[in-house]
């Protein structure tokens, strides 16, 4: 994780994304706080493009347009194409027909590091046939629009069904996140309820997590990035009265976070024998 931090900054690695128009400029920002590099398109071509770029690309459903159709699997393609490593983020999921399509069809070149909510995680997992949802606390009402409806441990089997299934990383956010690669899990407290109070804070650890999938393999790049949240969320919160402030607090804390203290972030690791 600190070779991580670390090598972005001096890096300076590129993380193109598609993604919704709702966030997407504090995506931008949150990858640039941690030293990475953003550029947002839409286009198939323009999604083959930047994953032959190599670095690591971020696909968020949360707003579709049509040509997303073409876009999202030519991307996904690519990547599997170019080895390069991508994100997805299920926003979602759930809402019409075309994100359920989308998912279905990024099955076959799944994503390096699944991340989204809890609801979303189990919602994935179904989609994928993976048994996931079948989870003692699971309310099997699926997301309630973008938020979740389902507790970050209701998940766990579905995200190490999900990350057993595509041989990468899931992190499953919430008030303590849940970071898996099938084998391991990784509990990780820290952040601030306000991050529930702006939009952007999953859709931005996605894009951020693109940015660490640039330099250290999934799981790190999950660890770290959700590390980083956790401390900067907790930072933000000391010094802001509500959820303006904190949104701007949250990315300057982002930006100052040092190499030690995102490695000695609360992480409390299990092995798993489940699912
Ligand atoms: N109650 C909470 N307390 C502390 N941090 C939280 C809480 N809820 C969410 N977070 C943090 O907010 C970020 C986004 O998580 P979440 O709200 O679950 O994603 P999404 O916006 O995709 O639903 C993560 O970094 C997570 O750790
Ligand atoms: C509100 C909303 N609607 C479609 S995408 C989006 C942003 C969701 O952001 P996040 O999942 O980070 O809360
Ligand atoms: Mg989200």
């Amino acid at each position: 994780m600190a070779r991580a931090v670390r090598e972005v900054r001096e890096t300076n690695p590129l993380a193109p994304s598609i993604t919704n128009t709702v966030t997407q400029s504090f995506v931008a920002n949150a990858q640039l706080a941690v030293g990475g590099s953003a550029a947002m398109v839409y286009l198939p071509d323009e999604g083959e493009c930047v994953a032959a770029l190599g670095g690591a690309v971020y696909i968020n459903l949360g707003t579709l347009m049509p040509v997303y159709e073409q876009t999202v699997p030519a991307t996904a393609r690519a990547c599997a194409a170019a080895a390069t490593p991508w994100v997805l983020d299920p926003v979602g999921v759930g809402i019409g027909s075309l994100r359920t399509r989308l998912i279905e069809a990024v099955r076959e070149n799944p994503p390096t590091i699944l991340r989204g909510n809890a609801s979303e995680i189990i919602a994935v997992a179904d989609l994928w046939g993976l048994g996931g949802n079948s989870v003692d606390g699971a309310s099997g009402d699926g997301p309630r629009g973008v938020d979740s409806t389902d507790s970050v441990d209701a998940a766990e089997r579905a995200a190490v069904a999900c990350a057993r299934f595509t041989g990468g990383a899931v992190a499953v956010s919430g008030a303590t996140d849940l970071v898996t690669d099938g084998v391991q899990v990784a509990r990780l407290s820290g952040g601030s309820s306000l991050m529930t109070c702006i939009t952007g804070s999953g859709c931005s650890l996605g894009g951020v997590c693109a940015v660490y999938a640039c330099v250290a393999d999934p799981f790190v790049a999950a660890l770290t990035a959700t590390a980083a949240y956790n401390l900067a969320g907790l930072r933000a919160a000391e010094t802001c009265d509500g959820p303006g402030s904190f949104q701007v607090a949250f990315l300057n804390a982002l930006y100052n976070l040092t190499t030690e203290e995102v490695t000695e972030a609360p992480l409390a690791l299990t092995s798993t024998s489940a699912a």
